[in-house]
């Protein structure tokens, strides 16, 4: 159908009015077939006028419905892929109009200059906020993720001097050295005894959870035990997560209405927030008599974060309440099982597309193995943490994986004052900000013509990792809430990655379909379905002359 102009429209309504003005010709001239025309005239009038929008806005801008059907379109397809899009469209920024009925308005961004502005220059000004707070609370409660100003300062502080000891940096080589060795290999082993497919995403946030539990809690969950033990703590984690993530693109009151009724998404949410609280309540209630039956000095002995935490006084000079230790534990998991694992998962599925790199990664480690000089210890080969510092070009790859999949591929502020980007974007007081770190990944305008590739090179300069400013590059975000455990992610990533390749090929299952998933982390929709075929002696040999 050929779209009418506008005025063929004013025409035709002009048409109707003087019909229905004369009463002798208006049973010849009023029939419902001319009601129909003027309401298919309207129709193409909205039609045509929402789209020219899109030219302006990014987007078609519908009558009462704002941008709301683009956004369930662009929830059918790749919401990150189609946030992409827009933003390459409208040069990095553009404001989300929701029906005028919810307050789903926002501005979403992806130029550095306006993360720098937002993350570190104004950052007094660009708190969380409460919109975004309300709907993380009952999974994130007052936990460092969700938190603001005294709340946020007090966990930062703790957490950094933790995060920054050496007794801290001793404990993740070791947890690290023992989980690597003593689970992950022999489990990865057996698969290849038994030729079995894999899901190696599961077994990544396995070793990321038993990792995290035993550096923050003390504890030691074995999920990544032999036999892979059902963890029905993982899977109501997950759950959380992607029913929370609902809450950002459905209007307050239809979710607060749900979670009333305990309806669909929101029943889910309940149900899966029962199962984190009753692992994180055990694993305090255990911690804590682990603790009153320690002597004093013993006691100081213990490094890791929860038991810090017990030992701190709130404002009112009373010990933290079991709730907010809870709310530290659920964060602390999100933090360190939902990351680096998702990370891992999309670099190894990069190199089974990119087999050169996988090959100057081997090479890389082969050369640093071979300055050895006791060549006893190369058996069941153990890298040394020094020997991991100096993978560069490893360190780059994996950087590049992260800047193409960010684990947490996008993020929330609200400003508490009206201000102005440096784009030029006005924000009015209470403006909700959603900086999109996927999309920066593919702005030629950040990385160049070649954003869409994946290449490690980009990171180095004579052969040596150079890394790239946090508003560019904002993986691990940037500013006073800079990501506390980036320095320890790449040495365990590092460590990870380096111990599985110079050991196995890893090659993704034909036809595995990949795809994200929306969820506050970007978890593979389908996991990462792999065969693991054994380096044989005389492969290692060849890239050991690399
Ligand atoms: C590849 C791995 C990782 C990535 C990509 C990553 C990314 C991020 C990002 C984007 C944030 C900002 C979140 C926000 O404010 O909304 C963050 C914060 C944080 N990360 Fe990481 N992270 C990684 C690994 C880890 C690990 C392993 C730990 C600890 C065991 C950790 C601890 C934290 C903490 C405590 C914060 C809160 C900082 C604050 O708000 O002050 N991260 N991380």
């Amino acid at each position: 159908m050929t779209p009418l102009p506008p005025n063929h429209i004013f025409n035709m309504l002009n048409t109707t009015t003087m019909t229905t003005s004369s009463p002798a010709t208006s049973r010849h001239f009023f029939p419902e077939i001319q009601i129909i025309e003027l309401l298919a005239a309207l129709l193409v009038f909205i039609v045509i006028h929402s789209l020219r929008q899109r030219k302006k806005h990014g987007l078609p801008v519908w009558p009462f419905l704002g941008m709301l059907p683009s956004l369930v379109l662009g929830l059918r397809v790749d919401m990150y892929e189609w946030i992409s899009q827009v933003l390459c469209r409208q040069n990095g920024t553009f404001t989300f109009r929701g029906p005028w009925f919810t307050n789903l308005n926002c501005i979403v961004t992806s130029d550095p200059r306006n993360l720098e502005h937002l993350l570190k220059t104004r950052f007094q000004a660009y708190p969380k906020g409460p919109y975004f707070r309300n709907a993380l609370r009952d999974l994130l409660g007052n936990g460092i993720f969700n938190a603001d100003d005294e709340i946020w300062q007090r966990q930062r502080k703790t957490a950094s001097i933790e995060f920054h000891s050496s007794k801290f940096r001793n404990m993740t080589t070791e947890s690290l050295l023992e989980l690597v060795h003593r689970r992950l290999l022999p489990v990865l082993n057996e698969s290849v005894d038994r030729s079995d497919q894999i899901d190696l995403q599961d077994i990544l946030l396995r070793l990321t959870f038993d990792n995290v539990c035993m550096i923050a809690f003390g504890v030691d969950p074995g999920c990544l035990s032999p036999g892979l033990p059902e963890i029905p703590f993982a899977q109501a984690f997950e759950a959380a997560t992607e029913a929370t993530i609902l809450r950002f693109v459905t209007p307050t009151l239809v979710w607060k209405i749900m979670r009333h009724f305990n309806l669909g998404s929101e029943k889910r949410l309940k149900d899966s927030i029962k199962g984190v609280d009753s692992f994180a309540d055990e694993v305090i209630r255990t911690r804590k008599k682990e603790i009153s039956l320690l002597q004093a000095d013993d006691k100081k002995q213990r490094s890791d974060l929860l038991t810090i935490f017990m030992g701190l006084k709130d404002d009112e000079g009373q010990p933290f309440s079991d709730k907010f230790l809870r709310d530290i534990c659920v964060n602390f998991i999100l933090a360190g099982r939902d990351t680096s694992s998702v990370a891992l998962s999309w670099f190894f599925w990069l190199l089974d597309q990119n087999p050169t790199v996988e090959e100057k990664i081997l090479g890389e480690i082969c050369r640093i193995v071979d300055e050895r000089n006791d060549e006893s210890e190369m058996g069941d080969l153990i890298f040394r943490p020094e020997e991991v510092k100096k993978m560069d070009y490893l360190h780059a790859a994996l950087s590049e994986a992260l800047r193409l999949y960010p684990s947490v591929p996008v993020d929330h502020k609200e400003v508490v004052e009206d201000d102005v980007f440096p784009d030029g974007t006005v924000l009015k007081k209470g403006t909700k900000v959603v900086y999109a770190i996927y999309a920066m990944g593919r702005m030629e305008a950040i990385w160049g013509k070649d954003c869409r590739d994946f290449r490690p090179d980009r990171w180095l300069r004579d052969g040596r990792f150079m890394s790239e400013s946090a508003y560019k590059f904002t993986a691990f975000n940037g500013g006073p809430r800079l990501c506390l455990g980036k320095d320890f992610a790449y040495y365990q990533m590092k460590f990870v990655a380096a111990s599985i390749l110079y050991r196995y090929k890893v090659v993704v299952v034909e036809n595995h379909p990949v795809a994200p998933k929306l969820a506050l982390t970007m978890y593979m929709q389908h996991g990462l379905k792999v065969k693991l075929c054994k380096r044989s002696e005389s492969e290692l040999q060849m890239y050991h002359k690399y």
